[in-house]
């Protein structure tokens, strides 16, 4: 299914007991496009993305893929077999192995248990993969360090990475620079840009404004589970309310 935005969010609302943490949104992000969403703590951000993965089950709503199909009504792997990568805030690499064996556990079948895996031969195609996705993340020439050593950037790359791997519709990244040095901020947000395709769209939560400022075409800011303001950066910058709630403070 091609037609339609990458992803299409109407009407949602969850509510845990008498919090409203998303009431009535609408959204819509199209392929090609990098969406930045800011706001203040508890303004619903990961909320929606735990309802786009379908870890969290709204009240009401629709939110579709590709202009179809019903995230809804899937599983949180459904959900990401369909295209839906996420990326958490915290690293989630295989410490104990390499940085190449962390890339190819990503090519692995769905369904194949990772001990299964190790002992899997991949084919030369996929070994290519994993080499060109090493270059892709800048990490060429680091493919037999132990992936626990590495430093916080560069897990957080190889993660990108290995979430690249499975070619997501939707790329999904939570608080992609927090804890990282300046250069390391820079190298990400080179690599967001570079992350930019036609049939990819790129929803990415961050409280780095100057990287928001970067990466984003359009910024959408949440504010008690609303959409506040959505449009350029330098709209949500000017505009009076965005910084009474959030950038002003
Ligand atoms: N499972 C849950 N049960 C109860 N309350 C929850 C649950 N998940 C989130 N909340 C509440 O919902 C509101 C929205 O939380 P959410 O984590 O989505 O905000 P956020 O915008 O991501 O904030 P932050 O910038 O701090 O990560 C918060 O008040 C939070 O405490």
């Amino acid at each position: 299914m091609t037609d339609g935005p990458a992803l299409y969010v109407d009407g949602l609302s969850v509510r845990f007991g008498s919090l409203r943490a998303i009431d009535n949104l609408s959204l819509l992000v199209n392929r090609g496009e990098i969406r930045a969403i800011i706001g203040p703590n508890g303004a619903g951000k990961t909320t929606l993305l735990d309802i786009v993965t379908g870890k969290t089950r709204p009240d009401t709503g629709t939110v579709l893929l590709d202009g179809g199909l019903d995230l809804l009504a899937m599983s949180e792997p459904q959900i990401a077999l369909a295209g839906v990568g996420r990326k958490f805030q915290k690293p989630s690499v295989f410490e104990a192995l390499s940085v190449r064996d962390n890339l190819r556990l990503a090519l692995r079948a769905p369904g194949r248990s990772i001990f299964a895996e190790m002992g899997h031969r991949l084919g030369a195609a996929e070994e290519a993969r994993a080499e060109a996705m090493l270059e892709r993340i800048g990490m060429a020439g680091m493919g037999a360090r132990r992936a626990g050593v590495l430093s916080h950037g560069e897990k957080q790359w190889l993660e990108i990475g290995m979430l690249l791997l499975q070619e997501p519709r939707v790329l999904l990244l939570d608080e992609p620079v927090a804890g990282m040095s300046d250069s390391e901020t820079d190298r990400t947000a080179e690599l967001v840009l570079s992350l930019r395709a036609p049939d990819r769209a790129i929803v990415v939560i961050e409280h780095d404004m100057s990287f928001v400022e970067r990466i984003a075409d359009v910024v959408t800011v949440l504010h008690e589970g609303r959409t506040l303001v959505e449009g350029s950066m330098a709209r949500v910058q000017a505009d009076a309310r965005v910084r009474d709630v959030y950038l002003g403070r």
